[in-house]
């Protein structure tokens, strides 16, 4: 187990030669953001270019894409067709509109449609580096209200496990990684790609999953609770052995694992870091969908996946860092994240120097 040290991670940092374009520092894809979650869309995007990706796509809903590019000019979205927008065009008479949404009673209206897969493929095969979760809601948490008399046993995974629902975009989901799995060699799995996942490994005999492989050089990006679920383990019990599990898991998975939280533990299941930059600023949602991106951008820079979550994590706490120095620990929103992540690495290239 090794700190990482602002020594190590200068060594880390990709070079921009002066001979380059957008392509030389490469093309992430970032599958995310759903009607309730558009912030995380532009979050994840909009990291992965401040570290130094040429290109970023965001692919998502019509819904999220449009609100994206009414925030921003910088990131290229790729609206995927969605179900109401199948529906309405199949719709032809009164018995078929009943017929349809008795069909998708259950389903959200923004939901993705699996027909984006095939959008998605010629793009699939241009891209090095492909992200998928943040804000893409596949599932419903356990965490909705519950009556007084209902037992409150959380400590139990199992039980965990069985609360998580499956929705919104789930289908998508399933086709979509069957794609990655023949096409993309790099992918960072965030947030309910995490939860699917895990409830893909604990559910191995139940055939309306659709199970698939991550590719060689994926990197999962989990809290605490989602490591839980992972390997159906007790939280309290991950965060008292943080190290050992996120170990087990990228040994289990074949991952890079980035258990996020104070101290942020990175490890390809053989060699482990801990994080020493960060600090309480960070405990704002939005700031994971912020490393998500991070991991993303120095992925897509040719860098391999545990040496892009180090730089990425050090990076992200030394923005938090550096946001407490200015305005405390208290007011940081994760867009202004955004903004330090520069000042960051200014810190780190002013070290090399
Ligand atoms: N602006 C936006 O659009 C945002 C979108 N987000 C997206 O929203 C989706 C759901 O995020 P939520 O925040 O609802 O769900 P989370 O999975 O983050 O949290 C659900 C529950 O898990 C537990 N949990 C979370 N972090 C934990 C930790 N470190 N230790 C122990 N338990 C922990 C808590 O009980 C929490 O209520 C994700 O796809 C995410 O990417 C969030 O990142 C928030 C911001
Ligand atoms: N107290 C803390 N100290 C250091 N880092 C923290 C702290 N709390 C949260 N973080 C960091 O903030 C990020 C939170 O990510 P996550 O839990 O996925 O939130 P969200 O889904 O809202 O984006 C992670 O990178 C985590 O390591």
């Amino acid at each position: 187990m090794d700190m990482l040290t602002l020594d190590y991670i200068k060594t880390l940092l990709p070079t921009r030669p002066d001979e380059s374009h957008k392509m030389t520092f490469g093309n992430v894809l970032n599958i995310a953001g759903s009607i309730n979650y558009r912030g995380a869309a532009y979050l994840s995007s909009m990291a992965a270019l401040r570290v130094g990706a040429g290109y970023v796509s965001l692919a998502s809903s019509s819904c999220v894409c449009n609100s994206i590019t009414a925030q921003t000019p910088n990131i290229v979205t790729i609206p995927l067709v969605t179900q109401t927008a199948l529906m309405s065009s199949a719709i032809t008479s009164t018995a078929k509109i009943i017929s349809k949404l008795d069909q998708y009673e259950h389903t959200d209206p923004e939901a993705i449609s699996v027909d984006a897969v095939k959008q998605l493929w010629v793009k699939l095969q241009q891209t090095s580096v492909v992200s998928v979760g943040s804000g893409l809601s596949l599932m419903g948490t356990d965490d909705q209200p519950r009556s007084p008399n209902e037992p409150q046993n959380d400590s139990d995974p199992q039980v965990q496990q069985d609360n998580l629902q499956l929705k919104g975009n789930f289908d998508f989901f399933c086709h979509l990684m069957k794609a990655i799995e023949t096409s993309v060699t790099k992918l960072i799995l965030d947030a309910d790609g995490i939860n699917f996942y895990a409830k893909m490994i604990q559910s191995p005999n139940d055939e309306t999953l659709p199970s698939f492989k991550l590719p060689t050089q994926s990197v999962l990006t989990p809290h605490p609770k989602e490591l839980s679920r992972l390997l159906a383990v007790d939280v309290t019990d991950i965060q008292q052995q943080r190290e050992h599990y996120a170990t087990l898991a990228a040994t289990k998975f074949g991952a890079v694992v980035v258990l996020k939280g104070h101290k942020t533990v990175i490890t390809d299941g053989q060699q482990t870091f801990i994080n020493s930059t960060g600090n309480s600023a960070l405990a704002k949602a939005g700031t994971g969908d912020v490393l998500t991106g991070m991991i993303a951008g120095f992925c897509a820079q040719g860098m391999a996946p545990l040496e892009a979550a180090c730089l990425s994590v050090y990076l992200h706490g030394l923005a938090g860092d550096l946001v407490s120095k200015q305005q405390s620990c208290y007011s940081l929103l994760a867009s202004e994240l955004l903004d330090y992540i520069p000042k960051a690495i200014q810190l780190v290239l002013q070290k090399t120097a």
